[in-house]
């Protein structure tokens, strides 16, 4: 296997910022291949018939998703030993995991995990990611959002009974003026879903624990109407200093953002909440179709040390809920050992909390976004 300590996201930003002459529809394509390219690797040099550790060409690559995806190849030097005949014999050969490119590891353990689901589940995070944006309820709505954008170029769908709009028409997003004036966040249609199991009100001291870039503090926010508190917190500084940024341009100022230094800045915060966010790390296995070299740079003991840390954040920072208060679990995670097992091994300890709600959103089983979980727990009086 092939890859470099890299992310996907940052190399191909890098690349299209020295690529200024390519015009949209060039980047695009160059963005979608790269992706697929990705996210097919396994399928693609089995076709090739190369073993896992091998080096391929990349040539040969390139080569075989064209011709898999239909396509006739140029008449290159390069490409002279391909057919489609011999990927297809190679393809005959192969294995389930091999078929929808998955590390063996990763198709046994969603597989002992989700059973019949997880054939429909690997084929759902398999298809490209599609772009939604969260109106910014704050400065407009979905439909003026939409007038907006179509003035330059940018055109949108708006989700049913949402303030989501699906991005059909690209053009320059974050060049846009609706983007300057923080009309909207780019985020998942199944992340929105997220805030609102904490059912805030207007008015309401939130924490929210594991706050990263604050795509989730923010709709929080926004869902308050700006009124009452909403602490942000995570264990780095730099993710903080991004969230204060977005909040700024926002126009959220009801936010405040804390670093967690050591156990003592959780523990002076004992029930001081009435809603607590705890969108802990996780696999990230629901959102591989956004970060497809999340497949090959996972492993199965990374998922056996976040287990352990989820649990540990679970037990310690839901201390931090009032009696009466609501706290929410997410993972963008499709494994039940990083959702629901991790919750209910925290009820069992803990019986003041009670499961109020639960979302579970699988790619290809039951949605067509990202795939996530949330529980709703409601700690009694
Ligand atoms: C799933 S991400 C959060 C995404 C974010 N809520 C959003 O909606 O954009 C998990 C976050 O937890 C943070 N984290 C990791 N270990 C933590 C810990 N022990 N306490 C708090 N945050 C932690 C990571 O830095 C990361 O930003």
């Amino acid at each position: 296997m092939m890859f470099t300590e890299q992310y996907a996201d940052k190399v191909i930003e890098r690349v299209l910022g020295e690529q200024t002459y390519w015009d949209l529809t060039n980047r695009q394509t160059f963005v979608t291949d790269t992706y697929n390219i990705i996210r097919w690797w396994r399928k693609l040099t089995v076709a090739l018939g190369y073993e896992d550790n091998d080096s391929p060409s990349m040539w040969h690559i390139w080569g075989a998703y064209q011709l898999l995806n239909a396509k006739t190849l140029p008449d290159w030097s390069e490409l002279t030993a391909l057919s489609i005949e011999l990927l297809n014999d190679n393809l005959d050969k192969a294995t389930s995991a091999q078929l929808n490119s998955y590390p063996d590891w990763l198709w046994q353990r969603a597989s002992n995990e989700l059973g019949e689901q997880w054939l429909n589940v690997a084929q759902g995070l398999n298809n490209p990611a599609k772009t939604y944006l969260r109106t910014n309820t704050l400065k407009t709505n979905a439909s003026a959002l939409q007038v907006e954008l179509a003035r330059e170029n940018i055109e949108c769908q708006l989700l049913p009974d949402t303030d989501t709009l699906e991005v059909t028409k690209y053009g320059h997003l974050f060049k846009s003026k609706a983007f300057s004036q923080g009309w909207f966040e780019m985020q998942d249609a199944g992340s929105q879903q997220i805030a609102p199991l904490l059912n805030v009100k207007p008015g309401l001291r939130v924490v929210d624990a594991c706050a990263g870039a604050g795509g989730k503090s923010l709709h929080i926010a926004a869902l308050m109407q700006n009124k009452g508190y909403v602490l942000s917190m995570d264990i780095h500084q730099h993710k903080l200093d991004i969230l204060k940024k977005r909040a700024k341009r926002a126009g959220v100022h009801m936010l405040e953002t804390r670093l967690i230094k050591n156990s003592k800045t959780v523990k002076r915060l004992k029930d001081k909440f009435d809603r607590v966010l705890l969108d802990v790390p996780c696999s990230g296995t629901g959102v591989l179709r956004r970060n497809p070299d999340a497949k090959w740079q996972l492993a199965n003991n990374n998922i056996e040390n976040l287990i352990t840390l989820q649990g540990e954040i679970l037990q310690r920072y839901s201390q931090m809920c009032k009696p009466g208060g609501r706290l929410v679990y997410a993972t963008c995670s499709i494994l039940p050992s990083e959702n629901q097992q991790q919750v209910h091994a925290f009820l069992e300890n803990n019986p003041q909390f009670k499961l109020v709600e639960e979302l579970s959103l699988l790619p290809g089983v039951n949605t067509h976004f990202d795939g996530f979980y949330g529980a709703a727990l409601e700690r009694q009086v």
